[in-house]
């Protein structure tokens, strides 16, 4: 049995523009999910997550089409839900050369699923450092990271950046533009997140903005101005500024929500949090539906966000100096 665990993310700046090459500052939060893998000898994959269910059914499956979970759903949220294990397996497969080797993978996760925080991209880092230890091999954390970004690659039809898998495999902050990733110096961020309970889709949210940006110039300049913003951003990280980093993020949501990727529940929660005098506010990750993330030192953004409509949990989240971690 072999056990990892690797931590979910907030995104200070840069989701979505970081598709296509712009600078991102995602943070790793305490927020974990744990992978336990078990060597099969039959070449099954038989994955067991408490947390993913589809239909109300916990979801159980092993790996193959015509030994799938008997629910009643379609195809593509079958696909949805269990893609980024399968493929994460297919890449251990493929770093280790044991292309019939099985496993039994039990998930555990304190990160809401598809909501922003980096779930597939924890479950991917901790699933595929767990499964090549068990086979005797241990990546370097770059490596690592690389064979987890191929992984959101493929599920995301060939549309991902490094950055969200890359801080979960390294932990801390870090900025990530095309392939170079690198973890940088933070001051304290005193992040408030805002759940509304429900989630979206990473790979269909950034194909809709693909299309936008295929459609409209405008769509890519705003891409382009997300990169612009970071840039200003990063000074005022190195400076320690939260009053501009604050104000940074306010725009950075305003541009996401140009690109269309905003929500009517998001929308409202970073306006409850720019009411309570946070610093600043804006959606995280693919967006749609999920979370926010704002920034204030004083408890009255946590507060007034779980006193606000469709806000259905509100809490602090602590910066991860910790990546992928092992457990067992
Ligand atoms: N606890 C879990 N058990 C099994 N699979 C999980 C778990 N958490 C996440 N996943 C996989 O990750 C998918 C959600 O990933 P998605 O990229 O859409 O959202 P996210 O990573 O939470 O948010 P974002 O990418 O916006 O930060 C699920 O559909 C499932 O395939
Ligand atoms: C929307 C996106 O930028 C972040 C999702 O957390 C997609 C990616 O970077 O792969
Ligand atoms: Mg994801």
């Amino acid at each position: 049995m072999t056990v990892s665990s690797a931590p979910g993310k907030v995104y200070l700046f840069g989701e979505h523009a970081v598709v296509y090459g712009e600078p991102a500052v995602p943070c790793a939060i305490e927020l974990r999910a744990r992978v336990e893998v078990n060597r099969r000898d039959d070449g099954k994959l038989r994955v067991h997550a408490e947390d993913l269910s589809l239909d109300g059914f916990t979801v159980e499956y092993s790996g193959t089409t015509d030994d799938r979970p008997d629910v009643n759903v379609s195809e593509s949220l079958l696909s949805a839900a269990t893609e980024y294990v399968d493929e994460a397996i297919e890449q251990v497969r493929a770093v280790t050369g044991e292309d019939d080797v099985g496993f039994d993978v039990t998930i555990e996760s304190d990160i809401p699923l598809g909501a922003g925080l980096g779930s597939s991209a924890a479950v991917v880092v901790a699933a595929i450092d767990a499964a090549t230890r068990e086979l005797g091999t241990t990546l370097e954390p770059v490596e690592l990271a690389e064979r987890a970004y191929r992984t959101e690659y493929e599920v995301q039809d060939g549309q991902a950046s490094r950055a969200d898998t890359f801080c979960s495999a390294t932990g801390g902050a870090v900025r990530v533009e095309g392939d170079d990733c690198r973890s940088i110096d933070a001051p304290d961020l005193p992040f408030v997140i805002g759940f509304d309970g429900g989630a979206g889709d990473t790979g269909q949210l950034v194909a809709g903005v693909r299309t936008l940006r295929e459609e409209y110039d405008f769509a890519e300049d705003t891409v382009e101005t997300v990169g612009d913003l970071v840039r200003a951003g990063e000074d005022a990280l190195a400076d320690g500024d939260l009053e501009e980093l604050g104000q940074l993020m306010d725009f950075n949501h305003g541009l996401l929500s140009a690109l269309g990727v905003s929500s009517r529940s998001l929308d409202r929660m970073v306006w409850a949090a720019r009411d309570a005098g946070a610093l600043g506010a804006k959606l995280t990750g693919a967006g749609g539906g999920g979370c926010i993330v704002a920034l204030d030192p004083t408890p009255e953004t946590e507060t007034a966000l779980s006193f606000t409509p469709g806000c259905e949990d509100a809490f602090r989240a602590e910066l991860a100096e910790e990546g992928v971690r092992q457990l067992e």
